[in-house]
């Protein structure tokens, strides 16, 4: 089990939320408090958190998660990964800080407090809890272990303006944007932070040592973002490390921007190590850059967009050219060395693409169901086909074909064979074979693609990207910057370098892609068994030894299963041992659940999209609210439910989800209803035992993590119920049933420090979702846990429900008489305030359960309540209103 605990922060130690997109943002009200602080108080580090949420030690999935944070490190660099477990199963991975190896650098005012435009920028996240806490106390082996704060304002810079010399760099192939980038890191280190001294490196990694450095300035880029390519020249190869940082040195450069794909982050991360092993006060700002959208953990790289809109021109052309002849074949080949992204989005775009080949989905050209036996029969139906490849689609079948030997570029990736090529012989010989008449035309435009200048989309992106980029360089960090889930992050570079992102062939896009395409799998049932079994046998060898890299089979095989990802989940659901157990567990469970569930699959591009383009999560909160309706619902509580029992990791970069659930979760709060999430554990209320806190706030402000073991008596009640509706639950839904075992209770007497919040603004954080809930606790009046049906996950009970045990308890807002304004608070008592975080699973299983016990599912229900929920007629109408749901659901 997790041991360190977090220490909330006193009162006055919290503070008003800064920009998220700048972590040197300013916020008057404590750099007072800072100025006013002790003497010789160290100033509280820019907030760094990039947390990687895991789940207990009880799930392979979490050992394999923390192994694979240092998996592809050597020791001595794993010896730096900054990984901090707390209370909440999160652990924290810190990016890396100047302050790390130089502990005692003096900070600087931070110029944009002064700025017009971010001075009036108070909050940015969604919501104060969506911060993860700033760290301002580690005491390694302290029993209290690690103390957090909120992430508070950042009005502190590691760099004097005057001091900083700049130096951007570009490497790798070309992609749209790269100039953009330029132009908005010079522009926006001079025109925010006031710094002149910056300089381009010419031609790449090489050019540290071996060209002069460009001056750089805002007038000398002012029009470069309106030509593709980099005007600072690229290459591949040349990166020498220890000459690159020798150079560094003694031109005196203290801020580095790198700005290229994985093998540049790579090179990024080797140099940051350098100037770590030679403690020299430097940035290291890693841009990732690539066409080809590989670079794990981002949402999307830079030009990308760019590059599927200029796809589009040469698949019309290839249309035309193939709807104009007697079977006509437009062969289009598309970048994409390990990934087929551009392909498949520029192939959903168009609509005119009969087939779509890429890396990750291998293909055969021979026989039932192969290529050619497909381009036949399209011909015969259609008279013409547009075909779309990816560059590294079916490089095993054209080695196969023609031997040739491995060759590499100069950064040591595989020269790849032409693949359109290859294809285009291939099936003028299948034709002719068939004494057919065809017309083939191979068009490739991959470099003229990768050479144009970014669209609009990309050159917002680019210029937040640059702006993010400085801010935490500015603010002493070394990182790679990157989008996740809508949100800018910083990201430790060995993250975004351990792995690539790869098209996921059972996912969902993939799915929409064939049906569109209507093309063939290309899998037998042979294969796909075969796959299967390789799979499973990965797996299981995979928890075992956390954090191990896939086989290559199971990469294959990852490629050759087509399930839908729901069907999938609901397979491993059902195989699920569900032992007895607290609501402590299930909530785990449904926490963790909800960190994985792909919600971007549901939530509308638009909010992503939005929350890019505005870079202003809150207002693409509300539209994407309003327009997602009740679809949105049905959806979420599909995935919720099939996901539920899931264990695996949820990361939270820089104070930023990775997994999107808290939009929509988010979104069910303002409706009224419970945001479903589980609110802070006893330590994250301060650490004061329930059994300690008689009075009711107190009590609220319990998580309901432990509700079940810090009520007392009554909770003890509430604990029983719960393991009863979990149990029931699991029977009556075998897809949903919650694994749920004997939660450890805390250690009586523990006297780890509480300080009460006040007010809203006042309750201390605590991560995640026990910040919100802490506040939430305190702000919102008592929620009861009967409140079925309020989750966004849960469809709105029948009217019919409220009256069986809920008339007093609907904070929810369906069919209630409160619908829509808060109920009042209780007076006292603390077993029937307890509140439900765990709509989606409780609302499901309590109400059953409520039906069958006097007093519903609270244990302390109220007279009329009782009497109510003790009626037969009650439980009947009840069970019959469940199952119609359920069969509504189902269907
Ligand atoms: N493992 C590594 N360690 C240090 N430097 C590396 C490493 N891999 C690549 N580099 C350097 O990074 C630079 C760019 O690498 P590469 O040619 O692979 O392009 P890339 O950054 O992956 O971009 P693209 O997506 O366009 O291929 C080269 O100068 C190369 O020497
Ligand atoms: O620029 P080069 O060396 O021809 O490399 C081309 C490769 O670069 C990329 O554009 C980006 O990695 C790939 O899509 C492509 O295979």
């Amino acid at each position: 089990m997790a041991s360190s605990h977090i220490i909330l922060p006193k009162e006055d130690d919290v503070e008003v939320e800064g920009d998220h997109d700048s972590p040197a943002t300013p916020a008057r009200p404590y750099q007072a408090q800072e100025e006013a602080g002790p003497a010789g108080k160290k100033p509280a580090l820019p907030f760094s958190a990039t947390c990687v949420r895991i789940s207990r030690d009880s799930y392979p999935n979490l050992r394999a998660l923390r192994n694979a944070s240092s998996a592809t490190l050597h020791d001595e660099d794993a010896a730096f990964v900054k990984l901090e477990e707390g209370d909440f199963g999160y652990v924290l991975d810190d990016v890396q800080h100047l302050t790390d190896y130089l502990p005692d650098l003096p900070t600087f005012p931070n110029p944009l407090q002064d700025h017009p435009a971010y001075s009036t920028v108070k909050q940015y996240f969604v919501n104060a809890d969506d911060t993860v806490p700033e760290k301002v106390v580690v005491q390694k082996n302290s029993p209290r272990g690690v103390h957090f704060r909120r992430a508070g304002p950042r009005q502190r810079v590691y760099f004097e303006p005057e001091d900083v010399k700049a130096c951007i760099v570009t490497c790798g192939g070309l992609c749209p944007g790269l100039n953009t980038v330029i132009r908005e890191l010079v522009c926006g280190l001079s025109h925010m932070y006031h710094v002149n001294d910056i300089f381009g490196i010419q031609n790449g990694y090489k050019g540290f040592y071996s060209s002069n450095y460009l001056p750089m300035t805002a007038k000398s880029v002012n029009d470069i973002h309106k030509r593709g390519g980099t005007v600072l020249g690229s290459s591949r190869g040349g990166h020498d490390t220890k000459k690159i940082v020798d150079n560094i040195q003694d031109r005196g450069i203290n801020q580095v921007y790198i700005i290229g794909g994985d093998g540049t982050q790579k090179g990024a991360y080797e140099i940051f190590k350098e100037i770590r092993r030679r403690g020299l006060k430097v940035a290291v700002a890693g841009i990732p850059k690539t066409i080809d959208n590989d670079i794990a953990v981002i949402d999307k790289s830079f030009g990308f967009d760019t590059a599927v809109e200029e796809a589009q021109r040469a698949i019309n052309a290839a249309h035309v050219e193939a709807s104009s002849a007697e079977n006509g074949i437009g062969l289009v080949k598309l970048m994409g060395r390990y990934s087929g992204f551009i392909a498949m989005y520029a192939t959903l775009a168009s609509r005119d693409v009969d087939c779509c080949l890429i890396p990750e989905s291998p293909f055969y050209l021979e026989g039932e169901g192969g290529l050619l036996e497909y381009i036949d029969r399209r011909l015969k139906e259609n008279n013409h086909m547009v075909i779309v490849v990816a560059e590294g689609a079916g490089q095993d079948l054209i080695a196969q074909s023609i031997p040739v030997a491995d060759q590499q570029d100069a950064s040591g990736n595989k020269l790849l064979l032409d693949v359109g090529l290859w294809l285009t012989h291939k099936i003028k010989d299948y034709c002719k074979s068939k004494k057919m008449e065809m017309t083939i035309k191979y068009i490739d435009p991959t470099y003229m693609i990768r050479a144009i200048p970014s669209n609009a989309s990309d050159n917002v992106y680019c210029t937040l990207l640059a702006h993010s980029a400085i801010h935490g360089a500015m603010a002493g960090y070394s990182f790679t910057v990157g989008m996740v889930n809508g949100r800018h992050a910083y990201i430790p570079f060995h993250r975004v370098t351990s792995t690539r992102n790869k098209v996921r062939i059972t996912d969902r896009m993939w799915a929409r892609l064939l049906s569109s395409t209507n093309q063939p799998s290309f899998l037998s049932q042979k294969d796909i068994d075969a796959a299967r079994a390789a799979d499973k046998a990965a797996n299981s060898k995979e928890n075992g030894h956390g954090g191990k890299k896939q086989s290559a089979s199971v990469l294959a095989n990852d490629c050759r299963l087509p399930i839908h990802p729901l069907l999938q989940r609901f397979t491993e659901i059902r195989q699920m041992k569900v032992p007895a157990g607290t609501v402590s567990l299930a909530r785990r469970y449904l926490r963790s659940s909800l960190s994985t569930i792909p919600l971007l699959n549901i939530v509308p591009c638009q909010t992503s999209r939005r929350s890019c383009m505005n870079h202003d999560p809150l207002s693409s909160y509300g539209s994407a609210a309003k327009g997602v309706g009740v679809t949105f619902f049905f959806f979420l509580l599909l995935q919720v439910l099939c996901m539920s029992l899931s264990a695996l990791e949820q990361q939270v970069y820089h104070g930023v989800l990775i997994s999107s659930s808290l939009m929509p979760l988010r979104f069910c709060m303002e409706k009224g209803s419970d945001d479903g999430v589980e609110a802070p554990s006893a330590a994250s209320t301060g650490g004061v035992p329930p059994s300690a806190s008689p009075d009711v706030d107190n009590t609220r402000t319990q998580d309901s993590d432990n509700n079940a073991n810090e009520t007392g008596a009554a909770a003890g009640d509430l604990e029983q119920q719960a393991n009863q509706e979990a149990e029931a639950a699991g029977k009556a839904h075998g897809a949903c049933g919650i694994e749920t075992q004997a939660e450890e209770k805390p250690a009586p007497g523990t006297n780890a420090p509480w300080t009460p919040a006040t007010s809203e603004r006042d309750v201390a954080p605590t991560p995640q979702t026990g910040q919100r809930n802490a506040r939430a606790a305190e702000t919102e009046p008592d929620v009861e846990t009967v409140t079925a049906g309020s989750g966004c996950t849960t469809p709105p009970p029948p009217a019919a429900h409220d009256s069986e045990g809920s008339d007093t308890h609907s904070a929810d807002g369906h069919g209630s008489p409160l619908h829509g304004q808060k109920p009042p608070r209780q007076a006292g008592g603390t077993a029937s305030t307890s509140k439900s975080r765990l709509l989606p699973f409780r609302s499901f299983s309590w109400d059953k359960k409520a039906a069958n016990k006097p007093g519903g599912a609270d244990g302390a229900a109220s007279p009329e309540r009782r009497s109510k929920a003790a009626g037969e007629d009650g439980a009947v109408e009840h069970k019959e209103k469940g199952k119609e749901r359920r069969k509504r659901f189902w269907k």
